[in-house]
């Protein structure tokens, strides 16, 4: 990409540096504390107003370094050069699953929070799972220690002063949830530490008690994260300030007098009003120009009517409101990107293009089929699924549609025959069609769930492809025919029979005392009505088609179910410790009849 030599504009007591602002994403399960520690770090901050103003963004809030350290007082140490961090007010729970880039996080950085009570839930593993896939460098916040019974708050305070407040007990109690959390992060494959414990934060997450209500710890979690950056990404975040701008699409939103608008945070380059750009769709990526870019106006400003306020230009990092020209039909979590003079706007639209063609997955082998909201969480579930070694016959952004269901119908394996959807609507066609085929469909807004209900869903078919395939085991009978009751010779022969072990079923062969196999039973009937089967004790009637009586069969003699030898392998293996008496009887004469001509018969 060629790089223009505009630079973008630093803020008030912002270093000189060629490092853009990083972007921090909260991340973590509902309640847990998402939106109080961003109110908390706003809050805060905004108290610290002498120090230079926070500024509030579409869809984030930049804290300046300079209030950073003016938060962090004697905490601050160290010679930072970015600008400041720059927080995406992450909207709903779901959707940091499109705070993705090209090939890669949308956020440099991430808290992740855990409410210390709770310890790890379904969207806090989930959460990891994101992090460890884009490979950002995050922390934890263990939030809500206010909370620890017995907890003396001291608002505000940094943890070692909070700490010194607290008695031996409430400390001991702290240091278990912590290790808790450590031992959670190990299973994640991550080593962690409390953050005051940790000297090399390249080998160790930092976990920092914080509570979001009274700000304790909040300091401390600042100035990890200000450490983060500096470590980890002084080689990404160098001079992307200036040169064509590229953002992510967080929301594609209706406002009044506006039409449609793009919030997106712009993470790479500047945008200008009048900029030619190519933005993301489920389609065709749309060529357009901005009309305008908008900001929020200022508190001071509140009563003026608009709420918000045209800039010329923007510089990442950044969010911002994009208005602009048929953009009604842009994805959420895609591209947009500014084609510069001497770039080909075909060749921009192709990259784009091929984001969304990427993740997409439509192939004709067996496997589920996904649907998604948006690019990244069909990145995200794709990539849960090939871990779990899940196949996936076709993946794509969108609701659900009856071209879905009936391309699952028609999966032939019933582990596979299902549709997954995160984040989807159902349409009313594909309703439809569900009630005729029977594909289960699972819906959920936590991936970690879908997932879960989708295992649920496979172990109880695998159990019933069980029971199906013992039931259709045939089981050890055997019959002796009553003199005096022979009601039909031949073709078939029909006698009257006692089950003396076991069961006597229709289709099954039947052997006599010799071994010799003389006939299929055809029917079996009990006071002149079909029943299909008798067990141990029962008189009944059974045609048998084959032999004759008085050639092959002789009344009084007894007849064995002629078990397949592949049976006997399984009900030797799983069914024979569930056998009745009979049962184990019947089997055992069989199989000496069988084992005295061939002693290794069924073994
Ligand atoms: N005591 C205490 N309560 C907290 C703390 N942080 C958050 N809470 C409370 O926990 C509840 C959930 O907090 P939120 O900030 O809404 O949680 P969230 O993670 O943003 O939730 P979603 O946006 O719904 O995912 C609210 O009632 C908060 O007041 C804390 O540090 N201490």
């Amino acid at each position: 990409m060629k790089q223009k030599s505009r630079k973008a504009k630093k803020g008030k007591g912002q270093p000189e540096s060629d490092l853009r602002t990083p972007i921090v994403c909260v991340m973590g399960h509902v309640d847990h504390g998402k939106t109080t520690l961003l109110d908390k770090i706003r809050g805060t901050t905004i108290a610290d107003g002498e120090a230079g103003a926070i500024t509030q963004h579409i869809g984030a809030t930049e804290i300046p370094l300079a209030v950073i350290t003016e938060v962090c007082g004697p905490l601050f140490r160290g010679d930072f050069q970015i600008p400041g961090l720059l927080f995406i007010d992450t909207p709903g729970h779901h959707s940091f699953t499109s705070l993705r880039s090209r090939g890669g996080s949308l956020a440099d950085l991430a808290v992740l929070i855990v409410d210390v009570n709770e310890g790890f839930q379904p969207q806090t593993i989930e959460s990891i799972n994101i992090l460890k896939r884009y490979r950002t460098p995050f922390v934890v916040a263990a939030n809500k220690i206010d909370r620890i019974s017995g907890w003396l708050p001291v608002e505000g305070a940094p943890l070692a002063a909070t700490l010194k407040a607290q008695s031996e007990r409430v400390r001991g109690d702290l240091d278990n949830r912590i290790y808790e959390l450590v031992g959670e992060l190990y299973k994640q494959g991550f080593n962690s530490d409390r953050y005051d414990r940790i000297s090399d934060f390249t080998k160790n997450i930092g976990v920092v008690p914080i509570s979001s209500i009274s700000g304790e710890g909040v300091a401390d979690l600042l100035m990890v994260l200000l450490g983060l950056a500096q470590k980890f990404l002084k080689e990404n975040l160098k001079v992307r300030a200036s040169g064509p701008g590229v953002g992510t699409i967080l929301e594609v939103k209706e406002e009044r007098g506006l039409g449609t608008t793009l919030d997106v945070i712009l993470y790479d380059g500047e945008f200008r009003s009048g900029d030619t750009i190519v933005v993301g769709t489920l389609k065709e990526p749309i060529v357009t120009k901005i009309r305008a870019l908008l900001k929020p106006r200022p508190l001071s400003e509140i009563r003026s009517e608009e709420r918000f306020l045209p800039v010329k230009h923007v510089a990442a990092a950044s969010g911002v409101k994009v208005s602009a020209p048929k953009i009604e039909s842009a994805l959420a979590g895609s591209t947009i990107r500014v084609v510069s003079e001497d770039e080909d706007v075909d060749a921009v639209a192709q990259e784009i293009r091929s984001e969304l063609e990427t993740a997409r997955i439509d192939t004709e082998n067996v496997g589920v089929i996904i649907k998604t909201d948006t690019i990244g969480s069909l990145e995200a579930l794709v990539g849960e699924l090939e871990s779990k070694e899940i196949p996936i016959h076709a993946a794509d952004v969108g609701p659900i549609t009856r071209r879905d269901v009936i391309r699952a119908a028609a999966i032939q394996d019933p582990l596979y025959s299902a549709v997954l959807g995160f984040n989807v609507k159902i349409l009313p066609d594909a309703l439809t069609e569900v009630q005729k085929s029977d594909v289960p469909i699972f819906l959920s807004e936590v991936i970690y769930n879908l997932l879960e209900n989708y295992d649920d869903w496979v172990e109880d078919q695998k159990m019933r492809m069980e029971q199906e395939r013992l039931q259709a085991v045939i089981r050890p009978g055997m019959i002796r025919i009553i003199p005096d009751y022979v009601f039909r010779q031949s073709k078939p022969a029909v006698v009257g029979v006692q089950v003396v072990g076991g069961q006597i079923t229709n289709g099954v062969t039947l052997m006599r005392e010799d071994g010799a196999v003389i006939g299929t039973v055809k029917g079996v009937q009990a006071s002149g009505e079909n029943v299909g089967s008798a067990s141990v004790g029962k008189e009944v009637a059974v045609s048998i088609d084959g032999p004759t009586v008085g050639r092959q069969i002789h009344e009084g003699e007894i007849l064995y179910v002629n078990i397949p030898e592949k049976h006997v392998k399984i009900i030797e293996a799983e069914l024979k410790q569930r056998f009745s008496e009979d049962e184990l009887e019947a089997l055992e004469k069989f199989l000496e009849i069988k084992r005295a001509k061939d002693p290794f018969w069924g073994r």
